[in-house]
């Protein structure tokens, strides 16, 4: 039996005009790797940051259950219960990665085993090296590593293969998906579509302030017809186009009044 990591009730957040999410209501499980997709600004961090408690809803609520089998073993304290790592994490350039988990671990009241934490995610010959010397794939690891200290039932990342090479969003994506397991949950926020296609349990579409689109690729892919996620996002954004574009049989009427079912209002409606 799989449990709610985290579940969101008739969340309403928005800054000013800028709706990210309107009455959304959604709940992931343990076991899943769920991707957040969508355009520039449609509001992934924003959703992560409401996911993680950094950021609270202007209505509704977002809980994340801690059963008892969630705790660790006896003896120890509770497991932390949710993780994030933020597009550009910073870490103390003079520390080394063992250090830095040490530190870490410190701050969170639990324990680490560096070596352990970091040949988890591929940087097992890089536990002495400074954080300074760490390439931008490396210090990514490492913080999928420093996110696993505490061993939470929820991990967030936004976007965390931005800016790498393909190896390396690879291997990032692979590492993602290896640390998923029927006990924990991983949410990530990503523009790679090849890569969440080839991971992902389940993706979400954020847009136009709804999640627009929730289920598997092949579930997505055939929703929409399409081949690819690539393709599936593709036509969400011609369709969106298409929506704010007022025809122009209905942009005014003989009489003079108002059109009463404009693309506009369509798009309102959402
Ligand atoms: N603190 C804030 N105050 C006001 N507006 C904000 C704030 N944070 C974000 N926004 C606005 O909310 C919208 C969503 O921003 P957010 O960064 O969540 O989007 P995103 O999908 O993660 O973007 P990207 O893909 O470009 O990283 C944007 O229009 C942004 O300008």
């Amino acid at each position: 039996m799989t449990d709610s990591v985290v579940s969101l009730s008739d969340v309403h957040m928005s800054f000013g005009d800028v709706t990210i999410v309107d009455d959304c209501s959604v709940s992931i499980e343990s076991g899943e790797l769920v991707a957040l997709v969508g355009p520039n600004g449609s509001g992934k961090t924003t959703f992560l940051e409401l996911l993680t408690s950094i950021r609270q809803p202007n209505s509704g609520t977002v809980s994340r259950p801690t059963p008892q089998s969630r705790r660790l073993s006896e003896g120890t304290e509770d497991r932390r219960d949710v993780a994030y790592l933020p597009q550009s994490p910073s870490f103390r350039p003079g520390f080394t990665a063992a250090e830095t988990l040490q530190f870490y671990a410190s701050l969170a009241g639990t324990s680490v085993d560096p070596e352990a934490a970091l040949g988890r995610v591929g940087l097992a010959s890089a536990t002495d090296r400074r954080v300074g010397a760490l390439s931008g794939g490396m210090t990514r690891l490492l913080g999928i590593a420093q996110a696993l200290v505490g061993d939470p039932p929820l991990v967030v990342l936004d976007e965390p293969t931005s800016g790498l090479d393909p190896e390396m969003a690879d291997h990032i994506f692979a590492t993602a998906r290896d640390v998923v397991d029927e006990d924990r949950a991983l949410v990530v926020a990503s523009h790679d579509l090849a890569g969440v296609e080839r991971v992902a349990d389940r993706v979400m579409v954020l847009a136009d302030g709804e999640i627009t689109l929730d289920g598997s690729p092949a579930e997505l892919r055939s929703e929409m017809g399409a081949e690819t996620l690539r393709d599936v996002f593709s036509g969400l954004a011609t369709s969106r186009d298409h929506d704010r574009v007022v025809p122009p049989a209905k942009a005014a009427t003989t009489d003079g009044s108002p059109p009463t079912d404009t693309a506009e209002s369509e798009v309102s409606k959402r």
